[in-house]
């Protein structure tokens, strides 16, 4: 038997090899518009998924479907409920781009400590002086704050302390003692750990606890020259509460690699604010981390239709 293979949008050649090697058809849509994959998943035994929404529309009528394989380590896209209800297995790949993300993490700390898009903005323009008012702050001895002390967030917190000589503070409630570092200190308050951070960066899944934990109230806890990083996903931050903060000076800069809706409007005000940089979702996408996904999301694909358990199945 021939398996059909849904893969909505581009991944590493690598992973479809896997995949036609073991005799599977490869289907691509023409979009990733909630219609056009209910009609392809309707007779598809396997979705390989990126971040397109894989909601309860697309599934329902997807009679064959066995398993939808995430290529990445976030799974909110994807409806858990319908997936288990209808006997779906749902896997992720927790480890495959944790280091692109932290290295992400890193080159936007760096990058807002001295406005270096500010800065080579105005230097394209032929503003040279724009050096006199350029003056940054060095991220050594500063506070870095990790909410979520997961995969990306233990890794960040690593390469910052031990290669940026940063202070790291942690706030989550599901911390698992055993695994924080020497040096690293867990602070149980989230008011607490916001008045101490002068960089804080979001590492935690969204899902319904996490959705805009990070709005007005968090804003005006934090110092006014602090720094956020969002490399989690948008709905952890409430954007318009984020403007609000940045017009009003409770906050220094904002470093956005996700936003609430992707992608986000031409005009999104987020953007273009000379006090963000902003990425297009940027986590995993180096040539490492897409090799590993989508090799990852092909195995096991490959052992749930041969009827063996997958690696790490979420649902
Ligand atoms: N920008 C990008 O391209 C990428 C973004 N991501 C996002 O990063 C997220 C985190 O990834 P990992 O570190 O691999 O996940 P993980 O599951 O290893 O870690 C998540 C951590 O968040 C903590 N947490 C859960 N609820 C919390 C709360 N209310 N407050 C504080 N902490 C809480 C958990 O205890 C856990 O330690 C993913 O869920 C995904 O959404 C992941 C990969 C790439
Ligand atoms: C790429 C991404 O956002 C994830 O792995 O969750």
């Amino acid at each position: 038997m021939t398996y059909r293979i849904l893969i909505p949008k581009k991944v590493h050649e690598s992973g479809i090899q896997l995949l036609e090697a073991a005799g599977c058809e490869i289907v691509r849509p023409p979009d990733t518009r909630a219609s056009t994959l209910r009609e392809y998943a309707a007779d598809a035994d396997a979705i390989l998924a990126r971040t397109e929404p894989i909601t309860d529309e697309v599934i329902e009528q997807a009679a064959r479907l066995k398993v939808i394989a995430r290529h990445g380590a976030g799974y909110d896209n994807i409806s858990l409920e319908k997936a288990s209800e209808m006997g779906i297995t749902v896997t992720n790949v927790p480890l495959g781009n944790t280091n692109a993300v932290a290295e992400l993490v890193v080159t936007l700390i760096m990058a807002a400590s001295r406005n270096l898009v500010g800065v080579n903005r105005e230097f394209a323009k032929g503003n040279y002086e724009i050096r006199d008012a350029a003056i940054g702050s060095e991220v050594e001895g500063k506070t870095l704050g990790i909410v979520g002390y997961g995969h990306i967030g233990r890794l960040v917190s690593k390469k910052c302390r031990k290669g940026l000589c940063m202070k790291i503070r942690v706030y989550d409630p599901f911390l698992d003692e055993a695994t924080l570092e020497n040096g690293v200190e867990a602070v149980e308050n989230l008011e607490a750990f916001l008045a101490e951070c002068d960089y804080v960066s979001l590492h935690v899944p969204l899902m319904e606890a996490t959705r805009n934990m990070i709005g007005t109230d968090q804003f005006r806890q934090m110092k006014e020259n602090c720094v956020l990083i969002n490399a989690s996903r948008g709905g952890v931050v409430d954007e318009k509460a984020l403007l609000e903060a940045l017009d009003d000076g409770e906050i220094g800069m904002a470093a956005l690699d996700v936003f609430e809706e992707e992608p986000p409007s031409s005009d999104h005000p987020l953007i273009a604010h000379d006090r963000v940089i902003a990425t297009p979702h940027l986590g995993a996408q180096t040539t490492e981390a897409m090799e590993n996904l989508s090799v990852a999301a092909a195995e096991e694909i490959l052992r749930v239709l041969s009827g063996e358990a997958p690696l790490n199945r979420v649902n």
